[in-house]
């Protein structure tokens, strides 16, 4: 039996030239940044190397910010929360505006938020699962702090345009976040291009190591710190470095960069590969158009078997998959992804989501093609609500 591991959206392998360049920073130097000595010092030339990295891969100038946070969770708290002090709680403004697809460390904040008072608008997303920019528009008033949209779903893989979302916060004065957690390593991102003020990221996503994340913040932008106690990060974000984290951080950046046209291509073509396998059978259906997609997502609804059930047939076969995003995946509620695109009840409840990698292999792929449809027809056989009709007896059961 083959292991393969198609859960790349919920976290990555760390590339083992990300290990090789943190390990020396574990036990051989292993001082506090923050201590004058040369047990302390030591480290320094590493940690600039690994921001240079950072700024490099994201496009970001001299004149911005990037301060490292412990993960995206901790990101996006930050510019929520940070943003509530400075332009809410202490301010003229009392809206916030995000969607209904954004992954739980937004939504979950933005309902702490309305807690206190916040309005805040969940835009719905159109059948491809995005918002466009035009109904963000038609939502801004003279009384938004923030627009907060992700640059791709993690569970569709769904590319938003945020370009043109930046435009319009940008003509109508309001400041705007991006969620890149699923953009960064998978696509092109350029902060400056793209025209964000904040941006979140972290490190496990593209093969860097759990629990360093980073928060982008254009020309510095003012923001009331999460964490408070001492001056690291420029006093903007208080704790001890997470040398070997940044370290991986970075070089895990600076390799992405460089297998971007990878990612592109040949991520691509083995996603597309297994995509079209699977679509080969009855009654399963993938969401959003390829063309504008991350490389390496599937989310396909399989009529008739719930999600839980196929993974578990997947993983007796040592394929890991998931049914949507892994802070999710312990509650057998309707996928609210597939609800939003307009799934009806049955199917939100059969969404299986499958993210490549740049370690993905071919036989992976064949292997996992052969296990799916294996796991979908023993499925279906036991299914008390699928019963498989081929096309031509339909046909026949319309005559009568
Ligand atoms: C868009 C987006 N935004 C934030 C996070 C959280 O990242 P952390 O660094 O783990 O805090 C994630 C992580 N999504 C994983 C785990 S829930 C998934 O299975 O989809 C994400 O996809």
């Amino acid at each position: 039996m083959m292991k393969v591991y198609l859960d790349n959206n919920a976290t990555t392998m760390v590339d083992p030239e990300v290990k090789a360049a943190m390990d020396p920073y574990f036990t051989e130097i292993y001082g506090n940044p923050n201590s004058l000595h040369d047990f302390g010092t030591a480290c320094h030339p590493a940690l600039r190397k690994a921001m240079d990295h950072m700024y490099e891969a994201l496009g970001a100038r001299d004149e911005d910010d990037i301060v490292v946070t412990s993960c995206a969770t901790e990101s996006n708290n930050w510019v929520l929360k940070g943003i509530y002090f400075d332009l809410i709680k202490n301010g003229e403004k009392d809206h916030i505006i995000t969607t209904e697809v954004e992954h739980p460390s937004i939504t979950a904040v933005c309902r702490w938020l309305e807690e206190q008072g916040v309005h805040v608008t969940y835009l719905p997303v159109n059948q491809d699962g995005i918002v466009e920019a035009h109904t963000v528009r038609d939502f801004i008033t003279d009384k938004t702090a923030l627009v907060s949209i992700m640059w791709a779903n993690n569970e569709t893989g769904a590319i938003f345009p945020i370009e043109q979302i930046a435009e319009v916060c940008k003509e109508k004065g309001v400041l705007f976040h991006t969620d890149g957690v699923q953009a960064v390593g998978k696509i092109p991102v350029d902060v400056i291009k793209a025209g964000v003020d904040f941006m979140s990221f972290s490190a496990h996503k593209f093969h860097g190591p759990k629990g360093v994340g980073g928060l982008y913040i254009r020309n510095g932008h003012p923001l009331t710190s999460l964490l408070h106690g001492g001056e690291h990060m420029g006093g903007r974000r208080s704790g001890t470095l997470n040398v070997p984290g940044i370290v991986g951080m970075g070089k895990a950046m600076e390799l992405a960069t460089y297998y971007l046209k990878f990612e592109e291509e040949n991520v691509r073509r083995l996603r597309d590969k297994l995509e079209d396998a699977i679509l080969e059978l009855p009654d399963i259906y993938s969401v959003g158009p390829r063309e504008n997609r991350t490389p390496n997502t599937i989310l396909v609804s399989v009529r008739g078997v719930e999600g839980e059930a196929m993974l578990w047939d997947l993983n007796r076969a040592g394929i890991a998959a998931s049914t949507g995003s892994a802070c999710a995946s312990e509650d057998l509620e309707a996928n609210p992804i597939m609800t939003a695109v307009g799934a009806d009840s049955e199917l939100a409840h059969t969404a299986v989501r499958l993210s490549l990698s740049r370690f993905t292999t071919e036989d992976e792929v064949d292997y996992t093609i052969e296990q799916f449809k294996k796991a979908v027809e023993r499925l279906r056989s036991i299914s008390s609500s699928y019963a498989y009709m081929p096309e031509s007896m339909k046909d026949k059961q319309g005559e009568g």
